[in-house]
């Protein structure tokens, strides 16, 4: 029966039945000895990590879950029923882990990414976002843009049949580590020239990054040598430490788009970035 929040399908109530995933979900919070710890929602995986014997907040929008869950959960257990897109997350060291309604999938993650004080999160998510975010077959740009901050990881493949009702997609727990110490320190300054090498024209990196003009040439075609990286790469083919070499590179330069030579002028001869004259 639906209830005023919407019917099960509407909040992504696809529970997760297989053990052997629970407990693979279980451990990998246990195996990071992270002080406190977050779980939403029903009992499938929450009561299971109750064990652990550490505080645990569960976080479920449903309220009959709420009542179902409160009654059996044992005293470490605190159930709160709310909208974990509105539930702040705690200002001490925790870990998030969740099975995360599909629907609601990037707009949690969004919430978690900004959160200040967890540690690590172990999340399930579509395969597809996980492989994504993972940078498994190429990261995203989303996931360059945090990469200097986290460290994005698959444990594994979840099929759609570990869940009940299966879901329509096979899911995928990804893990989510801060890093201790940042691969970068100027968040918005990367995180813009991020965006501007996914979003500029050209065919590969090096005749992307030669329109955005902040790297000499000759530095380039170093970076490219000693990273192993080709020329003709893309994007989405470079890791998190090479995005940050990059930036330390480009950091240094402005953002002068190439501009097109006019016929007929002698190619320039300056090393430095390239500047507009008016
Ligand atoms: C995919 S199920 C996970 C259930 C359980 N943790 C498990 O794995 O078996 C998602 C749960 O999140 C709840 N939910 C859906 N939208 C939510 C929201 N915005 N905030 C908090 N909980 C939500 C649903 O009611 C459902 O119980």
């Amino acid at each position: 029966m639906p209830s005023r929040y919407g019917s099960r399908q509407d909040l992504g109530q696809n529970f997760l039945v297989d053990p052997d995933i629970i407990k693979l979900i279980r451990r990998a919070p246990n195996e990071r000895k992270v002080p406190s710890l977050i779980w939403r929602r029903r009992g499938h995986v929450t009561l299971p990590l109750s064990r652990l014997g550490r505080p645990v907040t569960a976080v479920e929008l449903d309220p009959r879950r709420v009542k179902r869950l409160s009654a059996r959960a044992p005293e470490n257990v605190k159930v709160v029923g709310e909208d974990i897109l509105r539930f702040r997350l705690p200002t001490v060291p925790h870990t998030v882990v969740g099975n995360i309604p599909f629907h609601v999938t990037t707009a949690t993650m969004r919430r978690i990414l900004v959160a200040p004080a967890w540690v690590s999160a172990v999340l399930v998510v579509q395969w597809e976002v996980a492989r994504r975010r993972a940078g498994i077959g190429g990261c995203s740009l989303v996931t360059a843009e945090s990469w200097p901050w986290f460290d994005f990881s698959v444990l594994k493949r979840v099929p759609r049949f570990a869940f009940r009702p299966a879901p329509s997609v096979d899911g995928g727990i990804l893990v989510i580590e801060r890093r201790p110490e940042p691969l970068v320190r100027e968040r918005r300054e990367y995180q813009a020239f991020v965006r501007q090498v996914f979003t500029g024209r050209g065919h590969g990196l090096r005749e992307i990054l030669q329109r955005i003009g902040r790297v000499q040439d000759s530095d380039l075609s170093a970076w490219f040598r000693a990273h192993g990286v080709s020329p003709q790469a893309l994007p989405k083919d470079l890791t998190a430490e090479q995005w940050a070499s990059l930036w330390g590179m480009a950091r240094g330069g402005r953002s002068v788009p190439r501009t097109r030579r006019p016929r007929g002028l002698p190619p320039r001869t300056s090393r430095g970035p390239r500047r507009n004259s008016g």
